[in-house]
């Protein structure tokens, strides 16, 4: 597949620190001066750790495996090319829930950095992106039987100083149009869900998994969670989605090309349920807000791409 870009040794500019990559054993980790730092297993593309301002961002389960056997609970993990239990009618029918993008082992393409307009006083690069692919050739067979289209993934995750993108481009190499759904399933790390809301979803339509599988209309601007949630809005109007702690504001989630986001919190009885989600209490500590396009299908068309991601803000 393509490479965006090539691996390189990223290349001192001014005279501060300079920004670092490291990658080894199945894993990249890369800093800014600033200490902000992003690790991501090769395993799912899936990022597993971000810090910024001194704190880490996402919630990773204590029993989460990292070895590649089971899709990491916690931090980022990617649905595609479907989302939940795909329907049994469609192409993606046979897949295991949520696709095979979080339990495949994606290539490490490379490395970037750049300046942008608020540069650092220390005179340094201030992003780094870091880019992750996973095509049809690298799957295993039974996903290629499952799922026989001709595709290229690319990830890009750019950690920046002031926040942290991700963005998946998904190309139609082949000659037959596929349809799929893709969502960042991220576990947000929070320090305590009775004090948490999640604002900018007010008036958007979504489908309550818990309640009856329908659809309702979120009349309040400001959503608390107090028991299990796992709701789907879609076509929400409003780029961002906060969420605030203590009234204050601690991560500002903005849709870039998507316009869907899944809200999910398992709370008592489905942590319990979870064999690999630890401490069983640790539902307070985390929200999921995911943001995809999960409303129907994507339909791509041969030699078509789509991209769609996220801008993450994380408050002091
Ligand atoms: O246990 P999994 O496969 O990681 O899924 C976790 C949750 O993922 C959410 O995105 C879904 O809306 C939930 O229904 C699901 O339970």
């Amino acid at each position: 597949m393509d490479r965006p870009n090539k691996p390189s040794a990223i290349s001192p500019s001014g005279t501060g620190p300079q920004p670092s990559v490291h990658s080894e054993r199945g894993r990249v980790v890369a800093s800014l001066p600033t200490g902000d730092s992003v690790e991501i297993l090769l395993y799912g593309a899936t990022v597993i750790s971000w810090k910024a301002n001194g704190r880490e961002n996402l919630w990773v389960s204590e029993a989460a495996k990292l070895d590649g056997n089971k899709p990491v609970r916690g931090g980022v993990p990617i649905v595609f090319p479907c989302f939940g239990p795909p329907p049994k009618d469609h192409a993606t029918g046979s897949l295991s829930q949520h696709g095979f993008a979080r339990n495949s082992t994606w290539e490490y393409l490379g490395k970037s950095t750049s300046e942008s307009e608020g540069k650092l006083a220390s005179g340094g690069d201030d992003s780094i992106k870091l880019d992750f692919g996973l095509s049809s050739s690298q799957l295993t067979e039974d996903n290629k039987k499952a799922w026989g289209y001709d595709f290229a993934l690319v990830y890009s995750v750019t950690l920046k100083r002031d926040g942290l993108q991700t963005m998946l481009s998904v190309r139609n190499q082949g000659e037959k149009a596929f349809e799929f759904q893709m969502l960042l399933h991220t576990y947000f790390r929070i320090d305590d869900i009775s004090k948490v809301a999640i604002n900018g979803l007010g008036s958007t339509t979504y489908v309550d998994k818990v309640l009856d599988a329908t659809t309702h209309t979120q009349s309040s601007p400001s959503l608390t969670i107090t028991g299990e949630i796992d709701r789907v809005y879609s076509g929400i109007k409003q780029d961002t989605t906060s969420i605030t702690q203590d009234g204050k504001p601690r991560l500002d989630v903005t849709r870039d090309g998507i316009s869907d986001s899944v809200v999910w919190n398992p709370w008592i009885q489905k942590a319990k349920g979870m064999g690999d989600f630890e401490p069983k209490d640790g539902y307070k500590n985390m929200v999921c807000v995911e943001v995809g396009a999960v409303d129907g299908w994507q339909k791509l068309e041969a030699g078509e791409t789509f991209e769609g991601g996220m801008i993450v803000k994380s408050h002091a």
